[in-house]
């Protein structure tokens, strides 16, 4: 039995893992905290999810990591800073993290997708659409989806976006990620959506991704919680290496 425990309990996505884990075979629920609970109810687990807020997961993570208990993480907001405190962090505490962007198997493989198309189109571009309840923007899948295309066409020597803009209102060619333009929406009704958009010569090809519910995220959570203890790195981004991506 792994015994897990779960950051941010009673949020959206804690809730739904809560769920989760209760329903997988071989897992326990150990531990549900949530803000104001304090954090001593984890030493119980082996293994701590955290889906709570960007402005605080970096002091459960790093309270995680001085416990020696693994940590699977869906919050967002993690830059390359942040990712040098947890890499700093690990070299004296035990235990593995993950951090993910998106659990979503399908959300995974659009990432993956646009990787491998980017270096073959003049032009890419991200537009994410999320809840209006939503902290960050943009989102934690749009960043790390531009910074995969970003690397594939710095590795392939692709030449830069081209763009006539001159003169702009604030915000209208979005935010720049690594040089690629990501643009985010915030919509009532909305869950989680992402399209990249890419263009060439007389053509253009869109990937899309729709997370239709909380549900979606569940197979990679708990993928990622039975993996964790064994993955070969300290620290691992995403999923995909657990896919055989
Ligand atoms: N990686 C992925 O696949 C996904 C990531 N997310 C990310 O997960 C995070 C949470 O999203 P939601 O569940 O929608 O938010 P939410 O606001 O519904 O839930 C967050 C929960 O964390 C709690 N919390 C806040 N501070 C805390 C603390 N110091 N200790 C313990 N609990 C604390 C809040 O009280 C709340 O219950 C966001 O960063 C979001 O972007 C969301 C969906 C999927
Ligand atoms: O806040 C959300 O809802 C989501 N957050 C993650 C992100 O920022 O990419 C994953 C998914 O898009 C849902």
């Amino acid at each position: 039995m792994i015994k897990v425990g779960v950051l941010g309990a009673r949020g959206r996505m804690g809730a739904e893992v809560c769920r989760a884990v209760r329903d997988a075979d071989g897992m326990e629920l150990a531990a549900a905290v949530d803000q104001g609970d304090g954090l001593d109810a984890l030493t119980a687990a082996e293994v701590v999810v955290d889906f709570t807020h960007p402005g605080v997961v970096m002091d459960n993570l790093q309270w995680c990591v001085k416990h020696g208990i693994h940590a699977v993480v869906g919050t967002t907001g993690f830059d390359a800073a942040r990712l040098d405190s947890v890499r700093s962090w690990l070299e004296e505490g035990t235990g593995n993290v993950l951090i993910a962007p998106n659990f979503g198997i399908g959300a995974v493989l659009m990432m993956q997708f646009a990787r491998k198309a980017a270096p073959f189109f003049e032009s890419v571009e991200v537009v994410e659409t999320h809840h209006p309840n939503k902290a960050d923007a943009p989102s934690g899948t749009a960043r790390r989806t531009a910074e995969l295309i970003a690397a594939a066409r710095a590795e392939a020597g692709a030449a830069p976006f081209p763009d006539a803009t001159s003169t702009a209102l604030d915000g209208a060619r979005g935010a720049d990620v690594e040089g690629v333009r990501v643009h985010a929406v915030r919509m009532s009704g909305a869950v989680a959506h992402q399209e990249v958009i890419l263009g060439g010569h007389g053509e253009l090809f869109t990937l899309r991704h729709d997370s239709m519910n909380r549900e979606s995220f569940m197979p990679g959570v708990v993928l990622a919680v039975r993996e964790v203890a064994g993955l070969p790195d300290r620290l691992t981004i995403g999923i995909e290496s657990l896919l055989g991506l």
